[in-house]
Formats: structure tokens, sequence, C-alpha cells
């Protein structure tokens, strides 16, 4: 435990995920038992009380791991020598609020942040954008740091993985261990599309054991993809300790590696795979290695699942021409 801490940056850390975050990085959860970390949380003026108030919290809870905690309204300090950057703080939709004035407040918050990863984060900086509409989010963040490798910016498609696999699980009366190579495509919204035909339940087909495509039509792929509203129907706010749980799967994944013989879903830029135009962030399955990802290739992709993938990565396009012709990128 001699080791040099690793900066950890938090966005929105006042905020309902940022609660659930914030701990379970200081208490090793996000990087292992043997690796110090130093947070630095960065919250707009109104949150930096609560956010003051949560530091205090940790310093309660006597955490071997953390080394640190700094709180600021500066993007530009927040960032400074970050190696894991974790953007939760979004602007979220409100009532009478268009699509474009929501991408047009977003591309306020991400491009200022992206700019000051690229200026001052450190060399091997991992970016997971969990900040809804968290894809094009990425992408605008992605596009204002030129001089980080695109591939550092990811989007959070973990939370919806996480899901599509305790839904299949039940389904089969297997236990979620023995789900492997689950995918989630596209867009982290509603039309995002859980991929089961490649998956595997006890090493057999999980489409196969299913053997029933209106469940898989009608009842699997809605409720996976429309759970985040039915959790913000039932608990009367959005999901918060289960998206702080994937955010903590995603990054532990990227940096530890995916057990072999399975792969997970990550927001990532395509790289023209399965069709999905380059340069948008779109989820795929990837497997991880010694920190780095690569998109898992030669799954041969039904008609069933083409028509729900192109849907979900036009709505992406679609997103990427938004913030495009608005000037956020
Ligand atoms: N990708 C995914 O799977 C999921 C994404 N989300 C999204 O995560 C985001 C955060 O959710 P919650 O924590 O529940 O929201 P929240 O509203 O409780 O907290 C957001 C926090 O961000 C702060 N913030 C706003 N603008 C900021 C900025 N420019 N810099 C730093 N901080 C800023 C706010 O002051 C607030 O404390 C939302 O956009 C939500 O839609 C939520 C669940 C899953
Ligand atoms: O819709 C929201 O704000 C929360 C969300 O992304 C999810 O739960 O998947």
């Amino acid at each position: 435990m001699t080791r040099t801490p690793v900066n950890v940056t938090v966005t929105g850390a006042a905020g309902q995920i940022g609660y659930a975050l914030l701990f379970r990085i200081a208490s090793g959860q996000l990087l292992g038992a043997d690796t110090p970390v130093k947070l630095n949380l960065l919250e707009i003026p109104q949150g930096l009380k609560a956010a003051e108030g949560t530091a205090m919290e940790l310093d309660d809870c006597a955490f071997p791991l953390l080394r640190g905690i700094e709180i600021t309204d500066d993007a530009n300090k927040a960032f400074d020598g970050a190696n894991v950057a974790l953007l939760v703080g979004a602007r979220p939709r409100t009532a009478g609020m268009e699509r474009g004035d929501l991408l047009s407040a977003n591309g306020g918050i991400f491009g200022p942040q992206g700019k000051a990863i690229n200026d001052h984060a450190a060399d091997d900086i991992k970016v997971l954008v969990v900040g809804n509409p968290a894809n094009t989010n990425a992408l605008i963040a992605q596009q204002h740091a030129p001089d980080v490798p695109a591939e550092r910016f990811t989007a959070m498609t973990r939370l919806d993985h996480n899901r599509a696999v305790a839904q299949l699980a039940k389904k089969l009366g297997a236990s979620v261990d023995d789900i492997k190579k689950l995918t989630i495509w596209g867009n982290h919204s509603a039309t995002q599309y859980p991929d089961i035909f490649h998956a595997e339940v006890a090493g057999k087909n999980a489409a196969e054991a299913v053997n029933d495509e209106k469940w898989l039509a009608e009842e699997f792929i809605p409720t996976v993809a429309k759970r985040g509203a039915a959790i913000i129907e039932a608990r009367g706010a959005s999901s918060a300790a289960s998206a702080a749980n994937a955010a903590i799967d995603h990054v532990h994944t990227w940096v530890n590696g995916t057990p072999e013989g399975d792969w997970t879903s990550m927001g990532v830029v395509s790289d023209g795979s399965y069709g999905v135009p380059e340069g948008i962030i779109s989820s795929f399955p990837v497997t991880t290695k010694d920190g780095r990802f690569e998109i898992v290739q030669g799954l041969e992709i039904s008609d069933f699942s083409r028509t729900r993938i192109d849907a979900s990565v036009q709505e992406l396009i679609d997103e990427r021409d938004a913030v495009r012709s608005l000037g956020l990128i």
C-alpha cells in the first residue's frame, strides 16, 4: 500500500449518484483493495456545501485507502492530474425543455469539462460519462479533448447490461453468474438493444434456452430499455445506487479486465465495427485487458438484431448531428 494514490475526479459529487458512489470508491471497490485514491469533487457553486457534507462523512469512515479530498467548482482544478474521471453531473431535462435545449445545456457542461481534461488530466486518463444523454455528452467531451486518445472517453451502458443480465437470469431461473456474453448495443436510451443471441447461460446459448421470441420482443427488450423510467415511477427518483454500482463495475472492468469467456458492454468510440459510423459513441460488446478495451469482432447479426441496432445507432447519429448543428462539437 505504498503506491502513489490514483486521482479520481467525480463531477456532480453532491447528487444522488455521487452519494452512492463516493463511499465505494474510497473503500477500494473502484480500483482494488491495494490502490489508494485521492478524490477530487467537482460541483456547481450551489452544490459545494452539500459536497462538503459528504466529504465530512467520508472522513468519518476513516477509509485506509482514502488519501485526500478536494472540492471545487473549477473544472481546471478538479481534473488536474486526474487518472480516472467519472462525469456524473449533468443538466436534467425539466418540464417544457426541448431536446435541443437539453443538448445545449449539456454542451455547456461537457464541452468545458472535455477541454479541462485535455489541458490538465494525467496522460493515462480514463473517462466515464454517466450524466445523460450519456453517449452524446461523452462525444461532446471527447471532441473538446483533441490531445487525449478518443478511446479514453466512454459512456455508461453497464447499468443496462446489468439490468439485462438480471432479467434474463430471472426468466431462466439461473444465477446471474451463469449469464455470459450479453450485449447492449447503441444508445443509453429507450432505443438501446439488449442482445441475448450470443449470450450463454451455464454454457448454453441463451436465446435457444429462452426459445420465446415474443417474450424477447415484447417483454425482455422493453423491460430493460425502459427500466430507468420504471424506477423513476416506483421510487419517485431516478436510479442512483444501481447507477453508482454500474459505474464502479464499468471502471473496475476497464482497469482489471473481463474474465476469460465473457465480455461486457461499454459505450465507446466506434471504429466502424458492425456498420456503426466511425466516431460516434455507441455501446458495443467489449473485452478489456491491461486497462485497454477491444470491440468483440465477428459476431453474426440476425435481421432481428440488425433492425434494432440500426434504430438505436440512428438516434445517436441524430444526436450527433443536432449537437453539430448547435455548434457544440
Ligand atoms: N448512464 C446511466 O446509466 C445513468 C445515467 N444517469 C444520469 O446521471 C446523472 C446524475 O444523476 P443524479 O446523481 O441522480 O442527479 P442529481 O440531480 O441528484 O445530481 C446531479 C448533480 O450534478 C451537479 N451538477 C450539475 N451540473 C454540474 C456541473 N456543470 N459540474 C459539476 N456538477 C454539476 C448538481 O449540482 C447535482 O448535485 C443524470 O444526468 C442522470 O440522468 C442516471 C442513471 C443511470
Ligand atoms: O432516465 C434517467 O434519468 C436514469 C437513467 O438513465 C437510467 O436509470 O437508466
